[in-house]
């Protein structure tokens, strides 16, 4: 008997906003359609995986979500899950290597990354200068702290793993280890055993992942255990991750539609700690940078960048829009506002012009833009690594070595659910908090060569003044 493993997915909604049947099964049928004809062009077929919608004895589903209920975090409860319907959308389980079909017994790897915005906004639709230097990323560290989302702000800047230089990478991921937040997790065999959020002693966890890590980068053992053991392991795996995020696995027709060329926008964030981190160790930029064009990291950017205009640029539009509906309501579904994701659709998203010809077109192709755009800088990145013997490695098969152990790996993507039009306000509301609660409560950074450098607490320089 062959079986399968794989993860259903199911529709959450606020307590008591009755759907019917059909109107569950439709939204799931959108959400694939999007995953397959929209989402697969930008990021390739190999990485996206957009599944199908599957219908479930409504025991089954019953008993199911008995089961789950108190696995569900606290946090995500104010959503109920769609018991009724029988329908879900069905996957392949991505913390399983699937591309491998002789190696199904092995332990398996899997890291998640949830990378958020690559780029600093290069439109001139924004009005504060510090969105040109810092990105949404690290501004909104400092608000979450505030309101209580996490304790500490993270060294993490997206802007690093999106580098493509290779130590700005080690960098970031080292980051994301240190302060995973919701931004990364690790699971072995499926079951996750790093990261989701809670706020344990991170010292403490390093050497409980390097146990579980071990077998998987030195296999035949040789390391004996304590911290530089555990700095080891950890080391590894920040290698491993990096060579599978820039490893490319697949091409797709938008790969070659450039969307923006890279000299645009800033390519480092004022607010990342790596220049500093550098400087103080006499190290300086000496790798080559930039993104090898088919991995998904380049990918996703380019879906990202698909936001031309900025939130302060597109609001304008997305109120165009929204007027034209109000007084032609009837008018939504020939402006495929809600779908179908279909051929056109999808060619629609291709016109990349930024002059605004006044037109409810123009206006229109801005927000879909943006709203995929909305959806790469919120996805996630799965890579599975599964531990391959010497004369398993064939020449068909990419393999990522490691000092003492080789993987099989894949690559995907996860959550390509389109961003709903309804959010945009919200997204415009929630910009203009990040950045004034940043401009309010971050002193502005000195810059280096400055005062700067000489100004560390740890500097002991004396300077004499004339008198
Ligand atoms: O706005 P952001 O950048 O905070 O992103 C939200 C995420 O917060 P994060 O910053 O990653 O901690 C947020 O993540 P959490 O649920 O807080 O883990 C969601 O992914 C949210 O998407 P949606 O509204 O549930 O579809 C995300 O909202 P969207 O902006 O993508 O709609
Ligand atoms: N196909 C998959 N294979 C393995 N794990 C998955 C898969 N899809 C989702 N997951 C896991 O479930 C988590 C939540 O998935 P996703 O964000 O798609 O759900 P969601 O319905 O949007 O829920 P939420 O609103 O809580 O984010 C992911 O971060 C990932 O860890």
């Amino acid at each position: 008997m062959i079986t399968r493993c794989v993860v259903l997915r199911f529709l959450k909604f606020p307590p008591n906003r009755n759907k019917t049947s059909e109107e569950i099964f439709r939204h799931l049928q959108s959400i694939v359609d999007f995953g397959k004809n929209v989402m697969t062009e930008f990021f390739g077929e190999n990485y996206v995986h957009h599944g199908e919608v599957v219908q479930l004895p409504l025991d089954f589903v019953k008993q199911l979500c008995l089961k789950i209920q108190a696995e569900r975090p606290e946090s995500r409860c104010d959503k109920d899950l769609d018991t009724l319907s029988g329908y879900a959308m069905c996957l392949p389980n991505l913390t399983r290597l699937h591309t491998s079909h002789f190696a199904e017994h092995r332990p398996i790897l899997c890291v998640e990354i949830k990378p958020k915005c690559g780029f600093i906004p290069f439109s001139r639709h924004v009005t504060q200068e510090m969105k040109h230097k810092v990105c949404r990323y690290c501004m909104h560290q400092h608000l979450k702290v505030a309101t209580g989302k996490w304790k500490q702000i993270s060294k993490y800047c997206p802007l690093d793993l999106f580098s493509g230089n290779k130590q700005r990478m080690h960098f970031a991921l080292k980051s994301l280890l240190q302060e995973a937040q919701n931004n990364l997790k690790i699971f072995k065999n499926g079951e996750l055993i790093y990261g989701c959020g809670d706020q344990r002693d991170t010292a403490a966890d390093w050497n409980e992942l390097a146990c579980h890590l071990k077998p998987f980068f030195y296999p035949s053992n040789g390391l004996v255990g304590g911290p530089h053991c555990t700095g080891t392991i950890i080391k590894e795996l920040i290698h491993v991750i990096t060579l599978t995020l820039l490893s490319s696995t697949d091409k797709c027709r938008a790969g070659d539609m450039r969307l923006v060329p890279s000299s645009q926008g800033r390519s480092c964030c004022e607010a990342s700690p790596f220049s500093k981190e550098l400087l103080r160790n006499g190290k300086s930029h000496a790798e080559g940078s930039g993104l090898p064009r088919g991995c998904l990291l380049y990918k996703t950017l380019q879906a990202q960048m698909l936001d031309l205009l900025d939130i302060e640029g597109l609001y304008p539009l997305y109120r165009r829009v929204e007027r034209h509906l109000q007084e032609f309501p009837e008018e939504r579904d020939l402006l495929q506002i809600d779908g179908p994701y279909n051929e056109a659709f999808y060619q629609k998203l291709r016109d990349l012009s930024t002059e605004d010809d006044g037109t409810l077109a123009y206006a229109l192709t801005k927000v879909q833009q943006y709203r995929v755009a909305m959806t790469a800088k919120d996805c996630s990145i799965m890579i599975a690594l599964s531990p391959c013997l010497q004369d398993e490695c064939s020449d068909q098969r990419p393999v990522i070595p490691a000092s003492r152990a080789r993987f099989a790996f894949s690559v995907s993507v996860l959550d390509l659910d389109l961003k709903p039009y309804e959010s945009i306000p919200h997204q415009h509301k929630l910009d203009g908090k990040i950045v004034s609660y940043y401009l309010k409560n971050v002193p502005p950074k000195k810059e280096p060569g400055k005062a700067g450098l000489l100004a560390e607490p740890d500097d002991c320089t004396l300077v004499l003044h004339k008198v």
